[in-house]
């Protein structure tokens, strides 16, 4: 027969897809109840683990009706973190402040490939190399690289002890910053096209279920783009200040503007432009300078919203091969153009916002 132990046993080997503990440990899986030929079990997830819950709910099924005696699984999902982790817009103080953190900066782009990751880490890592205490959110769900720009291969970020939506996830510390990465949350093979959806649902509580140790910033790559999600992301972050980061060519301006135009919409103050890859500096040449993309792209950009083009990155081969390496520029080649364009860029933050 069948006992609670069994149960428990068998469940033990469902795993958290982040931190590979089992959910019996983390108390995901609560009151086991065995009344044969039934099982009912308590589900009660934190809120950043709850893209995982169909799959969970899957595996509890196959794992409990395996018993020959069993032939009923019943799940029942703790009130308490259910209702916390409604998607109800009306359940969610907006942009609330977040606890252990002061600023939060930003970085978004019109479209992909411009370069808003390279800049999100180095700000980042420019920022702490001032000092400041500065955490990154890699929020871009299409393609989340910051973790491999830094060099983290972990996939599994710890949390704190306690017992569902008590549970805080710890970030992941590297060259003095603390990373966290919504890929640690999507669940592998997670289709691209439920990614923005899953990202709207959990973000609102999860910015707040995580270990932020006391940060001046926080910086936010954003994920490319104005559609649904960075909107949500905008909309329930209080976000201190936006960079748009763009390229000197003409037809990149279209995107960068509705990138631009979106913020104006939903009143995200806006700090400024990043204009990247704006010349060429051959290795072997540092004192030439290509302009291959051609130029003004984040002058124009600027000039048109009334706002400072806060700095230009030129387009250099270390920048590429260190970050391929995990040591993004700033850290690893600080002399380097692009390094000291960073930490002017850092230094401006600071000013705005730190006296
Ligand atoms: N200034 C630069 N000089 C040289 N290479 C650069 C520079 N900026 C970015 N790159 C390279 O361009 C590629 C795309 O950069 P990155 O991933 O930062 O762009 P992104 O806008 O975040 O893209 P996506 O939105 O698709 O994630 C990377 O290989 C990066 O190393």
């Amino acid at each position: 027969m069948t006992t609670v132990e069994d149960a428990n046993y068998s469940l033990s080997k469902i795993l958290d897809s982040g931190s590979k503990k089992n959910l019996i440990e983390l108390a995901w899986i609560k009151n086991v109840r065995v009344i044969l030929p039934r099982i009912i079990i308590t589900l009660s997830l934190p809120s950043f683990a709850n893209s995982q819950r169909e799959r969970i709910v899957k595996e509890v099924k196959n794992i409990l009706l395996k018993f020959e005696d069993v032939n009923d699984v019943q799940i029942e999902i703790d009130n308490k973190v259910s209702q916390s982790n409604s998607t109800s817009e009306n359940n969610f103080p907006e942009l609330k402040n977040i606890k252990g953190i002061k600023h939060i900066i930003a970085i978004s782009s019109g479209k992909g490939g411009v370069g808003k990751s390279t800049i999100a880490v180095n700000i980042a890592c420019s920022l702490a190399k001032l000092g400041l205490k500065t955490g990154l959110l890699d929020a871009d769900i299409y393609g989340p690289n910051t973790p491999s720009m830094l060099g983290v291969t972990e996939e599994n970020p710890k949390v704190t002890d306690g017992s569902g939506n008590d549970q805080r996830l710890i970030p992941i510390n590297k060259y003095g910053i603390s990373l966290v990465s919504m890929g640690f949350l999507i669940e592998e093979g997670q289709p691209v096209i439920w990614r923005g959806p899953m990202l709207n649902s959990i973000i609102k509580q999860f910015l707040y279920q995580v270990e932020w140790n006391n940060l001046d910033f926080l910086v936010i790559d954003l994920p490319p783009g104005t559609g649904d999600a960075q909107i949500s992301l905008s909309q329930s972050v209080p976000i201190s200040g936006a960079i748009v980061v763009t390229t000197p060519q003409k037809v990149s301006l279209q995107d960068a503007r509705r990138g631009l135009a979106m913020f104006k919409q939903l009143g995200v103050p806006l700090l400024g432009v990043v204009e990247n890859m704006s010349v060429f500096i051959p290795p072997d040449m540092p004192n030439k300078k290509y302009e291959i993309f051609g130029k003004g792209g984040g002058k124009i950009l600027a000039g048109e919203n009334n706002l400072p083009l806060l700095a230009q990155i030129p387009i250099e081969i270390e920048l590429v091969n260190d970050s391929n390496k995990g040591v993004p520029i700033s850290i690893s080649e600080p002399d380097k153009e692009s390094s000291i364009r960073f930490k002017e860029l850092a230094q401006l933050i600071k000013k705005q916002f730190i006296n």
